[in-house]
Parts: C-alpha cells; structure tokens; sequence
C-alpha cells in the first residue's frame, strides 16, 4: 500500500528532510505540502522544493478537503501545528507531529480530537531512536538516582525552551523517581537564572548556540559517584528513520501516542 502524505512547514530545516525521505521512499507518496503564505513561484525556489510537483496550500482546511491523504506530518510552530492536526483529525487523516513547545492543554486536547474521530495520532519530541533510548535509559536509572538534572544544547534558531526532549526526559524521570529537594536547602541564586529551569526540584538548562543541531545531557549525581547519559544529533537525517517510523505505524492505530518510546518494540 502507498502512503499519501501531506508535510506542512516543507521549506524548514526539518520539512526540507522529510521531503527528501518521503521522496526517496517508494511507499509513502507526497500529496501535497502546508506553507504559510507564499507565492508558488517564489517557493519552488527553495532547492529541495524546485522539483516539488504537489501543491502547495496556505489554508489547511483547503488542503484537508481537497486533497486525499493519509497522513499528515507537521513540522512548523506549535500554534500553527495544533490548528493544522486539529483539522487534519477532524478529517480522519492520520497525523505525525514532530513540531515542539505545544502546551499540555494542547496535547490533551488533540488527544480527545484523536479519540473522538478515532484517528491515530503520534506526537514525537524527539524522532531519532539515540534520544529516545537517552530517555528510556534516563527513566531507568531515576529509579536508583533521585539528584538529576539535564542539560539540553541546540542549534541558536531554536524557538522553544526547554527543549520537547527536556521535556519528555522529565516527565520519564519523574515516573520512577522519589521525591526529592535537590542541592543545599539555602541555596540561592546570586544571577537569576542560574540554575535553570525548575521542576519538582529537577533543574533543566538550555543551551542555544549556533554550529549545534541537537543534544541532552541527563547526569545523575550519588554518593561518590555521577552518571552521565547524553545523545548528539549531528544532523537532521538523524530524525528520518523516526519520522518513517512514526508515518508507518500511526496508520495502525486510532487514538493519541505521545512519545515514540510508547511503540518502538522491545
Ligand atoms: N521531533 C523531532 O525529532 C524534531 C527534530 C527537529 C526539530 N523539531 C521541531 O520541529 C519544528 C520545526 O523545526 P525546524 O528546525 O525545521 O524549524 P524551521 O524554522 O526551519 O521550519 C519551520 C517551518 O514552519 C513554517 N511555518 C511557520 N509558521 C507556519 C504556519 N503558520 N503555517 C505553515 N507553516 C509555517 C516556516 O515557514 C518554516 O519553513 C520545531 O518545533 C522543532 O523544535 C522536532
Ligand atoms: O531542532 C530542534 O528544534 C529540535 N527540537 C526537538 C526538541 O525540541 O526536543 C528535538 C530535536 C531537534
């Protein structure tokens, strides 16, 4: 079977890719891509679009009744991305977000869409299978850990903070980990800031720099002894063989999956 696939944000560092993976895939077929506004002349000038023959739609709901799809991936901005999975649910195409920073109202929300029009629906923070094992393993060792914190460092483009990955790696950890006020019970921050980001007494710190792509650091400190499980994306291929993935499998399911570690087999 061929899967027809919709990419919204298809001029983006990710979009760019997932045209060339789903063009270089001889089962998944591009139906048609998602931009903000802009002339169709002017996109086909984007190298990786130039020899795009689908068209290109500014109004999702436009391009959701007029175009016969499967699935639907986005990778643009989480307001525009809840609109578009929103509409795309509502019009039982199946849909990938690889888009990060939606809100939990947000998730929770696409998650009832999902149910109600019994439509599958996966939500991946991170697509490259490295960062998903970092979190597993992160998960794991919270169990023996409770003083952790993660250290995230992307590429100086990057809109959200922390990362969807952070994210993630946090909510993992705090399904296994005890409890526990982390650091000295004075401490205090002389620069605010300093010590990041903070939740349940887990701190996470973002790192934007340019020459980065995408890595994590989650370092568990014990008695006498630290634990380090870090992950590097050097290059956005690194997220393909997750977004394949993803694109395959939510054509086997009918509801909402957050998190790729949720259906990769063990
Ligand atoms: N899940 C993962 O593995 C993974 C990996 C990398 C990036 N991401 C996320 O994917 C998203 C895109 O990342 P990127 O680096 O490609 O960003 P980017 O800025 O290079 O691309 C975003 C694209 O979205 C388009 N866009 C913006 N607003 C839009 C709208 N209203 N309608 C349609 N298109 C719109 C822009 O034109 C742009 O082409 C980000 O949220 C990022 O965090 C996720
Ligand atoms: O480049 C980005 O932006 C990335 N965002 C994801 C996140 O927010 O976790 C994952 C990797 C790249």
């Amino acid at each position: 079977m061929t899967v027809k696939v919709v990419i919204a944000g298809p001029r983006g560092r990710m979009g760019t890719e997932a045209v060339q993976m789903v063009a270089n895939e001889s089962n998944f077929d591009l139906v048609a891509c998602i931009d903000r506004k802009i002339e169709d002349a002017k996109i086909r000038n984007y190298p990786a679009l130039s020899d795009l023959k689908v068209p290109v739609f500014e109004d999702p709901e436009e391009c959701f009744h007029t175009v016969e799809a499967d699935v639907f991936i986005d990778l643009t901005v989480p307001d525009a991305c809840f609109v578009h999975a929103t509409m795309a649910l509502q019009n039982k195409i199946r849909t990938v977000i690889g888009t990060s920073g939606l809100t939990n109202n947000q998730i929770e929300e696409l998650t009832i869409t999902a149910k109600n029009n019994q439509t599958g629906c996966i939500i991946a923070p991170n697509f490259a299978i490295g960062a998903v094992l970092m979190m597993l393993f992160a998960k794991m060792a919270a169990n023996y850990f409770p003083d952790v914190e993660i250290i995230e460092k992307h590429h100086d483009q990057k809109l959200d903070a922390p990362s969807g990955t952070a994210v993630k790696t946090l909510e993992l950890i705090k399904e296994n980990r005890q409890p526990k006020t982390q650091g000295h019970p004075n401490e205090e921050e002389t620069m605010q800031g300093a010590r990041g980001a903070t939740d349940e007494g887990i701190h996470i710190h973002s790192v934007r720099l340019p020459g980065l792509v995408a890595h994590q650091e989650v370092i568990f400190g014990g008695s006498g002894q630290t634990l380090s499980i870090k992950h590097d994306s050097i290059d956005r291929k690194s997220f393909m063989s997750g977004i394949k993935f993803a694109v395959e499998k939510v054509m086997e399911i009918d509801d909402l999956v957050y998190g790729l570690e949720n259906i990769l087999d063990n």
